[in-house]
């Protein structure tokens, strides 16, 4: 750290969207310090995205090789277990920081270890052991301190062990059985991953599978999974857990039925990171902010929030997005070339975060969503069709013996462009961005039209929807 405490902008938190944020701001030739409590690079880096990506891609590929006549003869044994944690240990950089420590370095930004807390106008305290450092920004404080892990509230959960998604992905052995609390994207992923390591694995959901996605697309994960060996209870209540002599959990459903596991991963959602920093003094609610569309927050002028602390996607990509707007319109309100109100789709609006996110769950087979769902789009108040079919097409056929998918459009009827899209089946993560252009761009359907998908691929399902939709 060089000696200075006043920047031009200060950004709490350096995960990748922080990072991000700093990095814009200097580019603009602004100054930036940027805060980290923990590791350079944040969840995403050593206990989310790469660590949790990379226990899975190795079963993924593995059952690629199985499907197609030819390699599966190949194929003479299951994972080892082994290598796919050292790949794992590689992908999290063995949970050390140094080399994005340096990348902050070099790329002129200032690196501030500690904790920080806001202390009045502009005003911050760096905390690191029993040092305070004040720091002031002359522009702007950006929030970008991630979110914390949802505990609901399970008698006996705060007596017993239980791993949250941090222990999971950075887990140095493969438990024996793992039961997982929750049914969202963090469940079934890491549930996958380790049946395919060898857990027998058991997913309790308090609603459905990976219910907030179309649910022919959740369906067939779910039949991914079941093909794995998960036994998966939906529309099943938690009453509570007990950690037994042995260490395992068992965990009490409703209707009195039981499930005993060496592990007990609970993952039911997360919340932004937004206590402790003292947003209350500004009259601000830490459970929530309210931002606009340039990130700032309402009510304070220097404040901004991005990523998973704003509170309105909790993805890394669509972070870095908020990040890049945000840091450009901080940059441009310094300069006084940007006012207080900010055009849609403009570089100084995250408009993208309302209309065209793209997210992928990243079981096997995926599911790859850019946009709207239709239940969104008609809740939004749009006057919405919506065509699906399995995809079937040579691309698929070729993929894998037995090739199962399916696809959905959502049109809005009155503009005849594109509001949503989404594809589940093996490998279908790659399509996504086409979609994610075709609704950012609203490019309109009869010029999607002359879009020529390359044949043999899988995006020939483009082709068959536009054709079901009457084109
Ligand atoms: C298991 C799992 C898998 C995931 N997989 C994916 C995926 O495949 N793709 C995807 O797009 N998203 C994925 N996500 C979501 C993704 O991890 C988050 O959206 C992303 O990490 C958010 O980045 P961020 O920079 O906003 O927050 P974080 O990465 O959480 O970074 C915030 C940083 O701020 C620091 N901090 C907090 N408070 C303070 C303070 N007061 N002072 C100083 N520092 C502070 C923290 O230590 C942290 O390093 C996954 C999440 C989980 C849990
Ligand atoms: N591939 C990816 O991009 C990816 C992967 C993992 C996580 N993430 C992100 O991380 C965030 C956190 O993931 P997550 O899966 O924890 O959250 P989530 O919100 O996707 O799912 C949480 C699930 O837990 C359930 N739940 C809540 N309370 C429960 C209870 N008492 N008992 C049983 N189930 C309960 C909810 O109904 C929901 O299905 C998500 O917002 C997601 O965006 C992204």
């Amino acid at each position: 750290m060089n000696d200075s405490t006043d920047f031009d902008v200060i950004v709490i938190g350096a995960g990748a969207v922080g990072e991000n944020v700093a990095d814009r701001v200097v580019r603009a030739g602004l100054s930036a310090a940027l805060i980290e409590a923990e590791l350079v690079g944040g969840e995403c880096s050593y206990w989310a995205c790469m660590p949790s990506k990379a226990l899975l891609r190795p079963g993924t590929a593995l059952k690629a090789a199985l499907g197609v006549a030819g390699s599966r003869e190949a194929v003479t044994g299951p994972l080892d277990v082994e290598q796919v944690l050292d790949r794992r240990d590689k992908f999290a950089s063995h949970w050390d920081d140094s080399s994005q420590a340096e990348w902050v370095k070099d790329s002129g930004i200032t690196l501030v270890r500690g904790t920080a807390r806001l202390t009045g106008e502009r005003s911050v305290a760096v905390r690191h052991d029993d040092d305070v450092t004040p720091l002031t920004a002359r522009v702007a404080v950006v929030l970008a301190t991630g979110s914390t892990p949802t505990i609901p509230p399970i008698e006996g959960l705060d007596t017993v062990e239980y791993w949250g998604t941090r222990e999971a992905t950075s887990a140095p052995q493969v438990p024996t059985s793992l039961v997982v609390l929750g049914g969202g994207v963090a469940g079934t992923e890491l549930a996958q991953a380790f049946a395919r390591l060898g857990s027998a694995v058991t997913i309790i959901a308090r609603s459905g599978l990976l219910s907030t996605y179309p649910a022919p697309a959740s369906r067939l994960v779910r039949q991914g999974l079941e093909g794995d060996g998960i036994d998966i209870r939906t529309d099943t209540a938690t009453e509570s857990v007990k950690q037994q002599d042995n260490g395992s959990v068992t965990v009490h459903l409703e209707g009195g039925e039981t499930v005993t596991a060496e592990k007990l991963l609970v993952s039911t959602g997360r919340q932004p990171a937004l206590t402790k920093l003292g947003l209350e003094d500004f009259g601000l609610d830490p459970k929530k902010l309210v931002i606009d569309p340039s990130g700032r927050v309402q009510g304070v002028d220097w404040l901004y929030a991005v990523g998973d602390a704003a509170g309105k996607v909790l993805l890394t990509h669509q972070g870095k997005y908020e990040a890049r707007i945000t840091g450009s319109a901080i940059a441009a309100r310094a300069a006084g070339s940007l006012g207080d109100t900010v055009e849609d789709w403009s570089d100084y609006a995250a408009s993208a975060d309302q209309y065209a996110v793209p997210q992928v769950v990243f079981t096997d087979p995926e599911i790859a969503m850019a946009g709207r769902t239709l239940k969104q789009a008609q809740d939004a108040g749009l006057n919405v069709s919506e065509t699906s079919l399995e995809i079937a097409v040579a691309g698929s056929a070729l993929h894998s013996d037995g090739y199962q998918g399916w696809a959905q459009m959502v049109v809005d009827e009155d503009r005849k462009v594109l509001v949503g899209m989404t594809f589940a089946g093996p490998d279908v993560a790659e399509l996504l961005h086409a979609a994610t252009i075709a609704i950012a761009g609203e490019v309109p359907l009869n010029r999607l039209w002359h879009a020529v998908p390359a044949y043999p691929t899988i995006s020939e399902v483009w082709l068959r929807l536009l054709e079901k939709y009457g084109l």
